[in-house]
């Protein structure tokens, strides 16, 4: 049974220059300290306080919708549970294997072309040859690259990137995937391709987590909210009890 389990994390982000002079970055970084997500370390050097003290688990079967105002944390807590980033202090213990879908970029050699990127990537996830030409053929037709498939991908279009890592990450069903929604932004008809792709990959998963600003995604796919807000949980309920409360707050 796949199941995270997310213990007293905290996630910091060092900021270089931090505690430089300038007028600009002074006034800046009082700004943000107000905000409270500014903080000295030991070191006495400056870091974003990203996360704070988050604690949570999620079980086999959980939707999970994951909602806060710009810079409240969200990707950064998928990005830990994917395990991209590491906690500054606390810990994350996650059963099931783990799909990402936060970054076109993430895991992508640009200097390969699309067709070495895929092969990498399941050589990386230790699929046999067989496994490896079925992802190989599945995401070639779906990405509808053409002959592009085997340029490298620094030749690519934005769009086309979209296509390719998307069309990869969906390829492989995992027991627990992590999404933020903007991935999900492409032109219309890739858009009907994708939501089929996901609507597969969301009922196969036994976790999902999906990071989102709009309330339909909730309501259609999450069976939780939890509502982050200045890196810490703010409530963590079925999703009609925090909508009732977020949404107002951000109108
Ligand atoms: N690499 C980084 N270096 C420094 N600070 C960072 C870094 N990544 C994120 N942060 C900071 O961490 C905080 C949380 O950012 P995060 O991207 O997780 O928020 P979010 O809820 O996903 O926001 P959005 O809805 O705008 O995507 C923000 O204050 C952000 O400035």
């Amino acid at each position: 049974m796949a199941f995270i389990h997310i213990k007293n994390l905290d996630i910091f982000f060092p900021i270089y220059h931090g505690d430089s002079q300038t007028l600009k970055k002074q006034t800046a970084n009082t700004l943000f300290k107000l905000s409270g997500k500014i903080v000295r370390d030991e070191h006495d050097h400056y870091t974003v306080r990203a996360l704070h003290n988050i604690t949570f688990s999620i079980t086999s079967g959980e939707r999970i919708g994951l909602v806060g105002s710009n810079g409240a944390g969200k990707t950064t807590l998928l990005r830990a549970m994917g395990g991209i980033f590491e906690p500054v202090r606390g810990c994350i213990e996650i059963d099931g294997s783990v799909s990402t879908l936060l970054d076109t970029n993430l895991g992508m050699n640009h200097e390969l072309t699309g067709r070495e990127n895929i092969q990498l990537r399941c050589l990386y996830n230790g699929y046999e040859q067989t496994k490896t030409k079925e992802i190989e053929q599945n995401v070639e037709e779906f990405s509808e690259l053409g002959p592009f498939i085997d340029m490298p991908i620094k030749a690519y279009s934005s769009g086309m990137t979209l296509r390719l890592a998307f069309g990869l990450a969906t390829a492989i069903n995992p027991t627990i995937l992590l999404m933020d929604e903007w991935f999900m932004a492409g032109d219309a008809s890739f858009m009907e391709k994708a939501r089929l792709r996901i609507n597969t990959m969301v009922e196969k998963a036994d976790i999902v987590v999906i990071s989102t600003h709009q309330p339909d995604i909730i309501r259609r796919w999450c069976s939780r909210v939890i509502w982050l807000e200045n890196g810490e949980v703010k409530m963590d309920a079925p999703p009609d009890t925090v909508l009732n409360v977020y949404l107002p707050s951000v109108e």
